[in-house]
């Protein structure tokens, strides 16, 4: 059992006794909450049970950190240093230390080690790399080594997020600082970041909730929520709450039946959360019925409300953590959003409120479907039909309808009505834009955009360049250089590709869920599963004829106003692939001409570096262009690759981006950001585009990585065997992994 130091007195000895043998108990990978919670205070040890929590296993500091050391292959033989002197491990071999004061060890260790004063300790910092910790056995007397970046910005992290939890003494073990970066990656992912990112609306929670930091007008001071006009008990519900805590100010406002552009451009000084599915309550210690909201998450960072197309390829992680009921959620509310706002909001803010993005939602209901038992449940069924029904309203009136919908071709547009300037972006976003009219009229730049947004100036040129902004911001692609100036004109392979996706699980469910005949509520018309297979026949001829190359092995743009197909090449070529459109042939020209292009050291770039042209002062690098990659990008492609057989490349492809992604992980203090540069081996997560990263701007302790990026992380580790897993862990680089395998694992990467 654990060592006691006899230099000490008998009271510190008994102390330490007590201590150790209740820290026995920590699974050393356990919830923050658990791990630093009352259970493991040592201020509340005597009140607290030695309870048996969370453990599962014995853990050993080998087991854990040296993979290659035990299964020895050659090359990959390495192990990740630990600290020094096993004098202290304890019976089960995990050392551990004690912390006597978490700020002052917090203190030192900044003072040291983040050389560049980023509040993160990184291979850019240049400290000695080194900080003496005293043991657990010894209750702080001796002392051991602890080294190098990963496990110096690990302490760095556990001890922000102990002092988060109040904590002013702790015991921390060397396996938690140590822990395979595989390992506490997918562990934070699946035990923190989701839920930090995690929303439910309830009574006391609407403040934070509406918080806000895109805009900063005056009128945005205050948190606002504008309810729909027909949705009377959410309107009394956040009047109440506004009640119950005046000093947030909260404001509540109906919303016209129509919203109209007009409307929308009127509120953009005033602007606020928008409503979202509510159900009803019942709270015991009240006695009474109250709303709650369903859960959601957020993307994070900026982005504190609920999208569109990220809240997909959130669900998709979160089903793989079992947090069904926020992907469930989401489904409920993009009903409510189709019900009530008549589309899927680009996100729930008044200034989304004209146009969408990407749409999933069949696919989406489908994946919750399933997870929630399917046919056997009956609550599942009925989600199932609901989503439906809101999805068929959503083809109709949103997507295949005016002005998205080309009458020419029966393609689709991203295409959303609007007036003015977008508030939501970066307040120096449009300043190349508008500078020369500002010129032109001899006002300010603020004036001009006061000017031009009453309507007091008029513009057409600049109408039509916010006209295809709009489109852009729609397309969840802002911004590339594919789609400025043009892209409310282009019939995209990525949106026609998702609606082909709607047009085939829409007739499958029909056959199967509605006795092969679908009323529609809206407009009575019958449909069966025939009318959508053969709509998405159709759509796929238009897009094998409007869209595809057969040289390239690319799917392009069509440009509907010039009636001519575009020639730039996008990583959403692969999305034909995810939607099962494009043929075997297609697919394996697509593998053989168009992957080479766009596959890069961290996975596929958004485009290729010949589409996106050359960068200058007058012509800025844009984050939706190369070399930037995407997390909802690499997602698709695997799994349309992977549908068409493509395993190897997609085990490839995903080999790179988690190596990619592991790699910042480990070197820059357990960073996970929105996007990253593909093409760069040691910081790929600095990334100097619009609206910089998000994600990198933490202290301490990253707590919520970012929402598609953290799903990807989990979904590409599905590809992974144990190999790649252990080399994942010890940070292979993708060629090196590659070029160590024999032969026949190699054909297991597609080479
Ligand atoms: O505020 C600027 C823009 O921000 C959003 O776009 C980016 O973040 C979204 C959330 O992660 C993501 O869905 C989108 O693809 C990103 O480009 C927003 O969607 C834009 O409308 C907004 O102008
Ligand atoms: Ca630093």
């Amino acid at each position: 059992m654990s060592q006691v130091n006899t230099s000490q007195g008998p009271v510190a000895q008994g102390r330490q006794r007590r201590l150790s043998s209740l820290s026995e108990f920590n699974d050393p990978f356990s919830n923050a909450e658990v791990y630093y919670g009352p259970t493991t205070d040592p201020r509340k040890q005597k009140q607290a049970k030695p309870a048996k929590i969370n453990r599962t296993r014995t853990m050993s500091v080998f087991d854990n950190v040296s993979p290659f050391k035990k299964t020895g292959f050659g090359k990959l033989q390495q192990t990740r240093r630990g600290s020094e002197d096993d004098t202290y491990s304890s019976s089960q071999g995990n050392r551990r230390f004690f912390i006597e004061d978490v700020d002052k060890t917090l203190n030192e260790l900044l003072a040291a080690e983040d050389t560049d004063k980023n509040y993160q300790i990184t291979i850019e910092d240049t400290g000695p790399k080194v900080l003496k910790v005293g043991t657990a056995n010894s209750y702080g007397y001796k002392h051991i080594n602890i080294r190098g970046t990963y496990m110096l910005s690990n302490l760095l992290q556990e001890l922000t997020i102990a002092k988060s939890f109040g904590r002013h003494h702790i015991f921390l073990d060397e396996a938690r600082i140590n822990e395979n970066p595989v390992n506490r990656l997918s562990r934070l992912i699946n035990t923190q970041f989701w839920n930090s990112l995690t929303r439910r609306v309830d009574l006391n929670n609407v403040g934070e909730i509406a918080k806000d930091t895109k805009i900063d007008t005056p009128g945005a001071k205050n948190p606002r929520i504008y309810v729909p006009y027909d949705c009377p008990e959410q309107y009394e519900f956040y009047v109440q709450a506004s009640q119950m805590h005046p000093s947030l100010k909260l404001e509540v406002e109906y919303l016209p039946k129509k919203i109209t552009a007009e409307y929308v451009k009127s509120v953009n000084d005033t602007p606020g959360l928008l409503a979202l599915a509510m159900e009803e309550h019942f709270n015991p210690s009240t006695g009474e019925k109250t709303l709650i909201g369903y859960p959601y998450a957020v993307p994070g960072g900026r982005f504190n409300e609920l999208y569109g197309w990220d809240s997909y390829m959130m669900a998709l992680g979160l089903l793989e953590a079992n947090k069904t009921d926020v992907a469930r959620g989401m489904v409920e509310h993009f009903i409510f959003e189709i019900n009530h706002y008549g589309k899927i909001l680009n996100a729930n803010r008044s200034y989304y409120l004209c146009r969408s993005q990407p749409p999933f939602l069949t696919e989406m209901a489908l994946v919750v479907f399933k997870k929630l038992g399917g046919k056997s449940n009956p609550d599942a069924v009925d989600l199932l039909k609901r989503s439906f029904k809101a999805s068929i309203k959503e083809y109709k009136t949103v997507w295949t309808a005016s002005p998205r919908l080309d009458p020419e071709t029966g393609l689709s547009r991203y295409h959303p009505n609007g007036l003015g300037i977008p508030p939501e972006t970066e307040s120096d976003h449009f300043d190349t834009v508008l500078l020369p009219y500002a010129s032109k009229h001899g006002v300010t730049l603020d004036e001009f955009k006061t000017l031009y947004n009453d309507g007091k100036i008029k513009e057409p040129k600049l109408d039509e360049f916010f006209l295809h902004d709009r489109g852009v911001r729609e397309s969840g692609h802002d911004t590339t250089y594919r789609f400025e100036g043009v892209c409310a004109y282009l019939a995209t392979i990525d949106l026609n590709s998702l609606l082909y996706k709607y047009e085939i699980d829409i007739s499958n469910f029909i056959k199967e869920f509605c006795d092969d005949k679908y009323e529609d509520p809206l407009d009575h018309s019958i449909t069966t599963s025939d009318t959508w297979k053969e709509m998405a026949k159709i759509r796929q001829e238009k897009i094998t004829k409007y869209m595809w190359d057969d040289e390239s092995g690319f799917f392009f743009d069509y440009n509907t106003k010039i009636k001519h197909r575009t020639s730039y090449e996008s990583a959403t070529t692969f999305w034909a692939l995810w939607a099962g459109l494009a043929t075997k042939e297609q697919a394996q020209k697509m593998v053989e001409r168009a992957l080479p292009k766009l596959e890069m050291l961290g996975g596929l770039a958004a485009c290729t570096e010949r589409s996106r042209g050359p960068i200058s002062i007058s012509r800025p690098i844009r984050q939706w262009d190369y070399p930037f990659g995407w997390a909802p990008h690499q997602i698709l492609a695997w799994e349309g690759l992977r549908s068409y057989g493509y395993i190897t490349v997609t085990n490839r492809l995903a080999y790179r981006w988690l190596f990619m992604m592991t790699k910042a992980f480990v070197d820059y203090n357990g960073i996970v950001v929105e996007k990253y540069d593909v093409t760069r081996g040691t910081d790929p997560h600095r990334v100097e585009a619009e609206y910089g990263n998000q994600g990198a701007d933490f202290k301490g302790a990253a707590t919520e990585g970012f929402g598609w990026v953290n799903a990807s992380y989990i979904l590409g580790l599905k590809y992974m065997n144990s190999h790649a897993r252990r080399a994942l862990g010890a940070c292979i680089p993708p060629i090196s992994f590659f070029s160590s395998l024999r032969p026949q694992e190699r054909s297991l990467y597609g080479l």
